[in-house]
């Protein structure tokens, strides 16, 4: 069974993300794009840095091609945003990337886009999921992939000018040229590489670049740009010769970065500061999207400024939607993917880290004057997430659970409201709130706490644990 989680298709190699399971994938969107008469607009493919992303690619493209439908192979291995920016620029019907994003190394998966490179919403993935597990091996076209490279069926691009000088033009680069920013870079082993390091020569930054080799194993870390996974770059941030530390992803649409004294600043908090910097500092106007997982530090600055803060389930699809509807300015996940107005409706971390170098260029003052800024303005608000893995059997009785659940088990505290659009998300008077949710991309269940006082909460993760597991001792 092929399944769409939150982020397309993942699966481990070798297990469910084979060959024959590719190529059923491929053609089930290729029936589709038969079925609207878009053959001629044909397809853009990219892959990242993860084991045998390029032959998968390759296996797709051999699909695509016999049923006449036009390739557009990138070269070498892309971000994810740039395979939608290509969508866009080629008027291709699909755009698919070869990536697991920031899952362990033994995965690999396929992110698709629509035409205009839009995510496909969850009535469209969910009928593609039908066709596609209906689709026979036999019933698979194939022509050799020598064979299109000849008939120029298959064209294989660089796209990366056109794709850096497009977030260029989103971003102050005359500021950032004359601010002198030293930056240490740790591209995670992915492949953000490329793109980010060009811009950075750009911005006449000084550059230290760390874990820049493609590695299919990513050092032995999760490529993932969380605090546990960032200590060398965290370290050689003490140092106090940078004023900026960047981490993307394993296919370079994620950010964290860590300020110039050693902090780890995280995707929250990252949000927060480009929203501030854009209204205070930029004097623009507009609101923010945010999944529910994300901090509501961005409610309290919308508020302050008199704009609005839209909340949506987790997913960049979501995140896109709501800036389409509202027109903000900004939109973002607690997990790292962020985007601007103007911008592909696509998380990029490459973007993200041009505009936090713009801020840093702007407002001349260290990151961690500015962060400071943020919380004397606004609150501090504390956040932690812990993932729980859990057995298969037991997702359905959990999640039977944690919806039973009454509220003051978890936190004495008056409820304001609960929320069911995307697991069960309880909020308190205080300006407390906790998340519990499934994860659509690894087997993990996902508890999210954000609280106004640090104190409260490893109790509430420890009480949503301690109920679920007691509840699994009873069910036995
Ligand atoms: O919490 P999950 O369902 O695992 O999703 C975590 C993240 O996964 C992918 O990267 C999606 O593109 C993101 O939109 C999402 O925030």
């Amino acid at each position: 069974m092929i399944r769409f989680g939150t982020g397309g298709w993942r699966d481990i190699i070798g297990e469910n993300f084979t060959f024959d399971n590719v190529r059923r994938f491929s053609q089930g969107i290729a029936n589709q794009i038969c079925q609207n008469r878009k053959q001629s607009q044909g397809v853009v493919i990219g892959y990242d840095n993860r084991f045998m992303a390029e032959e998968f690619a390759k296996a797709s493209a051999e699909v695509f091609v016999a049923n006449h439908i036009r390739v557009v192979l990138l070269t070498p291995s892309v971000p994810t945003p740039l395979v939608n920016f290509v969508t866009i620029k080629e008027k291709a019907a699909a755009g698919l990337t070869f990536t697991a994003s920031h899952n362990p190394y033994i995965y690999n998966g396929i992110k698709y886009v629509r035409e205009g490179g839009l995510p496909a919403t969850e009535d469209i993935t969910s009928e593609l999921e039908r066709s596609i597990n209906m689709i026979q091996v036999n019933e698979i076209k194939r022509m050799n992939y020598n064979r299109a490279l000849e008939t120029n069926l298959v064209i294989r691009k660089n796209y990366m000018n056109d794709f850096i000088t497009f977030i260029e033009s989103q971003i102050n680069m005359e500021w950032i040229k004359k601010a002198n920013i030293r930056v240490l870079y740790d591209p995670m082993f992915g492949t953000g590489v490329n793109s980010l390091l060009t811009l950075l020569v750009d911005s006449r930054a000084t550059v230290k670049i760390i874990h820049d080799k493609a590695d299919p194993l990513f050092g032995g870390r999760v490529p993932a740009p969380t605090e546990s996974s960032l200590w060398r770059l965290t370290g050689m941030m003490k140092e106090g010769q940078y004023d900026i530390g960047i981490a993307t992803d394993g296919d370079g649409d994620r950010i964290a970065i860590i300020d110039e004294k050693g902090c780890y600043v995280d995707a929250n908090e990252i949000l927060a500061l480009l929203y501030y910097y854009f209204l205070e500092y930029k004097g623009m106007k507009g609101n923010v999207v945010r999944n529910l997982s994300t901090t509501h530090l961005l409610d309290h600055i919308a508020r302050y400024y008199g704009f609005e803060c839209i909340e949506k389930p987790v997913g960049f699809k979501h995140i896109a939607e709501g800036m389409l509807q509202s027109d903000a300015v900004l939109g973002g996940e607690s997990s790292g993917g962020i985007t601007i107005k103007g911008h592909l409706l696509e998380k990029d971390a490459i973007l993200s880290a041009g505009i936090l170098l713009e801020m840093l260029a702007y407002t001349k003052k260290p990151l961690s004057a500015i962060r400071q800024e943020i919380n004397e303005k606004f609150g501090k608000l504390y956040y932690k997430e812990h993932n729980y893995s859990y057995e298969a059997e037991y997702k359905q009785h959990i999640k039977s659970i944690i919806f039973n659940t009454s509220p003051e088990k978890i936190y004495q505290e008056k409820l304001l409201e609960y929320k069911t659009f995307d697991g069960m998300k309880w909020e308190w008077a205080d300006g407390t709130w906790c998340l519990v949710r499934f994860s659509g991309t690894e087997p993990v269940l996902r508890i999210m706490v954000e609280s106004p006082s640090d104190d409260t909460i490893e109790g509430i993760i420890q009480q949503v644990m301690q109920i679920i597991e007691s509840s699994i001792l009873h069910h036995h």
